[in-house]
C-alpha cells in the first residue's frame, strides 16, 4: 500500500493536500498529494504511508475527515461480480475488525451510496466465510466506491481515525431545537470530547456564555446538558428556551461582553473576521474568563490553510505569553461550510 486516502469537504482538497504534505514532512515522510477540485478526497502518495497513519495523530488534521491506507484503485470491476476482485485485494491485507463501506461526499458519491449499502451484506458474509476478521484486530477495513466499477480497498487504525464512515457522524436534529445550528455544536462535541468524558466535561451546574446565540440552537443544547447559559445577541431568543429559566439573554455586542464571574464554557457562533474572533477568544483566556471554548473561524477567500495556521499559532502564543497556556483542536466539521470549528482548553487547570 502506497497511498493514503483522505476524505475532506468538497472544495477544500487544496487545504487537505497542503496539510497532509506538511504534517507528513514533519515526520520525515516526503510524498506528493493528488488533489482534484470538488472530488471531496485527496490521495497522498508516499513509500511509508503505513508508518505515517500509525504515527501522525489523526486529531491534528483540520481538513481531513477520515483516512485509510490503500493501494491503487481497483478499476473495471465487473458489474456482475465485484466481490471476487475486491476479496482478492482484501486477502493481501492484515486481518481487520469492522467493515466500513464508503463513498465520497459529493453528489456523485451520494448516488453511489445505495450501491455501497447493497454491497455491504454480501461482502460481510464473505468476510465471515473467509474468516478474515478478528475481534481483537486494531484495524478497520474500508471499501470505498468512487464509481460503480471503481473502488479503493484499505485499512485504518481504529484508535487513530474517525469512528464514523467518511468521518461524518449521523446526527438527528431534535424537533424542539430552535435552529439547525444545534447540529454543529453537537458534532463539535462528538469530534473533540470523548463520549465517556461528556458527563464530566459537559455537566449540569456548569455555566456557559453563548456569543451570537440567537435564536438559540447552541444555547438549547447547553441547556439540555443542564447548564446555565448567558446568551448574548441583539436578535431574539426562542421563547420556549427562555421559559426553561436556565437562560439569561443579554442584548449586547458579543465582542464587548464580559462575564461577571468566570464561566466553564465560552461558545461563539458569530460570523465575523476570523482574526477578530480569535483575538476575542484570546482575551477570554488571558483574562481567565473561561475554562474551555468552542468557536468558529470563518475561512478567508485565499490562502485558507496558511491563514488558519497563522491564526491558531497566534492564539496559542498569546495565551502562553500571558501565562495562561491553552490546547487547541480544530476541524472542518461536516456541518461547517466556509469555516472551521475550534475547541480551546486551558492547560493549567487553575480557576
Ligand atoms: C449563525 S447565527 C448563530 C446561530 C446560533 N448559534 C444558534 O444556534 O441558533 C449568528 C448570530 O450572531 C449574531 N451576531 C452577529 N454579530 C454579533 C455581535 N457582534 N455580537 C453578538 N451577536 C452577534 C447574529 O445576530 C446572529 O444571531
Amino acid at each position: 500500500m502506497n497511498q493514503l486516502f483522505l476524505h475532506c469537504r468538497g472544495g477544500f482538497e487544496g487545504e487537505c493536500a497542503a496539510e497532509i504534505t506538511d504534517l507528513a514532512a514533519e515526520q520525515g515522510i516526503y510524498g506528493y498529494a493528488k488533489a482534484k477540485a470538488h472530488t471531496a478526497h485527496v490521495l497522498f502518495v508516499a513509500d511509508n504511508v503505513e508508518q505515517l497513519i500509525a504515527n501522525l495523530d489523526f486529531r491534528r488534521l483540520i481538513f481531513t475527515r477520515q483516512w485509510f491506507v490503500c493501494g491503487d484503485a481497483l478499476t473495471a470491476l465487473p458489474v456482475a461480480d465485484r466481490l471476487t476482485p475486491i476479496m482478492a485485494e482484501i486477502a493481501q491485507l492484515p486481518h481487520t475488525r469492522g467493515l466500513v463501506m464508503e463513498t465520497v461526499d459529493t453528489n456523485e458519491g451520494k448516488e453511489l451510496s445505495g450501491l455501497a449499502k447493497k454491497f455491504a451484506n454480501p461482502l460481510q458474509r464473505m468476510l465471515e466465510k473467509r474468516q478474515v476478521q478478528r475481534a481483537k484486530s486494531t484495524f478497520n477495513l474500508h471499501v470505498l466506491f468512487t464509481q460503480t466499477d471503481t473502488a479503493y480497498v484499505g485499512i485504518s487504525p481504529i484508535a487513530n481515525s474517525s469512528p464514523w464512515a467518511m468521518g461524518i457522524p449521523r446526527l438527528k436534529l431534535p424537533k424542539e431545537s430552535p435552529s439547525r445550528a444545534t447540529l454543529k455544536l453537537e458534532e463539535a462535541w462528538h469530534q473533540f470530547i470523548p463520549r465517556d468524558e461528556w458527563d464530566n466535561q459537559l455537566r449540569g451546574s456548569q455555566r456557559a456564555v453563548d456569543l451570537g446565540a440567537a435564536p438559540g440552537g447552541w444555547t438549547w443544547l447547553l441547556v439540555q446538558r443542564g447548564m446555565f447559559v448567558e446568551a448574548v445577541d441583539n436578535g431574539p431568543m426562542q421563547p420556549a428556551l427562555m421559559e426553561t429559566g436556565q437562560v439569561t439573554h443579554h442584548q449586547a455586542d458579543g465582542f464587548q461582553f464580559e462575564p461577571r464571574k468566570p464561566v466553564d464554557w465560552l461558545v461563539c457562533d458569530i460570523v465575523d473576521k476570523p482574526a477578530r474572533v480569535a483575538a476575542m477568544v484570546a482575551r477570554w483566556f488571558t483574562e481567565g474568563f473561561c475554562q474551555q471554548a468552542i468557536f468558529n473561524l470563518k475561512l478567508p477567500m485565499k490562502q485558507r490553510y496558511q491563514e488558519v495556521q497563522k491564526l491558531l499559532e497566534r492564539l496559542e502564543q498569546t495565551c502562553a505569553d500571558a501565562g495562561r497556556p491553552i490546547r487547541l483542536r480544530a476541524r472542518q466539521l461536516y456541518h461547517d461550510r466556509e469555516e472551521i470549528t475550534v475547541m480551546a482548553t486551558r492547560c493549567d487547570g487553575a480557576r
